[in-house]
């Protein structure tokens, strides 16, 4: 649909459900006609891409893993060269992409996505590493154009104020959004992707009901580590 795919940085601390969050936008957006491929970092593995292939929720060629080495946010920030170079590859093989979601490799608060890789960015934080996280503002949570609280199912067990989140967030963020979500259960994943649909301003198709091309082939061999590249 697009000449160019449109590239949604996630971004957000280890563990705090980026790639969950990969594996539930991939069929939503999908349903609605984007045509969409994924890019994740890691440090030193391909596991969040193989977790990805795995999933059976796209074909295992449209992912792409990229291996950062020592800092993550060396290759969404200041030097994104390989990123960039993986988005080409994807967008040559693919020529109706509309959308590629570039996974971080789980960093701090202050990571932040370069303006030269991606179009619009997300961040991502959970309630179990605190409810004081979002009255904190590190760079990321501030800067992001969509930050997702994530794991709320949590937040009773681990004692996290869901309401003092919320308020904190919007001192911090007083005009970007802030969602909160389950991504265990799906809760609130449609606003996620309504949000990055009209942030992002991906064009949808009028008759977008149907899956496309980036389903799964389920007779497709899961590749072993393939399409792996090293910043
Ligand atoms: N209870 C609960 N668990 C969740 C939720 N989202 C993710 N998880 C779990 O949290 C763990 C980490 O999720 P991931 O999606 O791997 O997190 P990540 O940010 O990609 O992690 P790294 O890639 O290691 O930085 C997994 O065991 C998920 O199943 C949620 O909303 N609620």
């Amino acid at each position: 649909m697009t000449a160019d795919p449109i590239r949604i940085g996630i971004g957000g601390p280890v563990g705090s459900g980026k790639t969950r969050l990969v594996e539930s936008l991939v069929p939503l957006m999908r349903d609605r006609g984007i045509d969409i491929a994924v890019i994740t970092n890691d440090l030193v593995t391909d596991e969040d891409a193989q977790r990805v292939r795995r999933s059976g929720l796209i074909d295992p060629e449209r992912v792409i893993a990229v291996e950062t080495g020592a800092c993550p946010h060396t290759a969404i920030r200041e030097d994104p060269s390989v990123n960039l170079a993986a988005v080409d590859r994807l967008a040559a093989r693919y020529p109706g992409l509309d959308v590629v979601l570039i996974e971080s490799g789980g960093d701090n608060l202050a990571a932040t996505f370069s303006s030269d890789l991606v179009d619009f960015w997300v961040f991502v934080i959970d309630t179990a590493a605190g409810d004081d996280i979002p009255r904190k503002q590190g760079i990321g949570l501030l800067q992001a154009d969509l930050l997702v609280v994530n794991k709320i199912d949590l937040a009773p067990m681990v004692g996290a104020d869901l309401d003092l989140m919320r308020s904190d967030c919007a001192v911090a963020r007083p005009v970007k959004p802030t969602l909160f979500t389950d991504l265990r259960n799906q809760v609130g994943v449609d606003a996620v992707v309504d949000q990055i649909i009209s942030g992002a301003m991906i064009p949808i198709a009028p008759n977008s009901s149907a899956p496309n091309s980036s389903a799964p082939n389920s007779s497709a061999p899961i590749p072993a580590g393939t399409d792996a590249v090293t910043v």
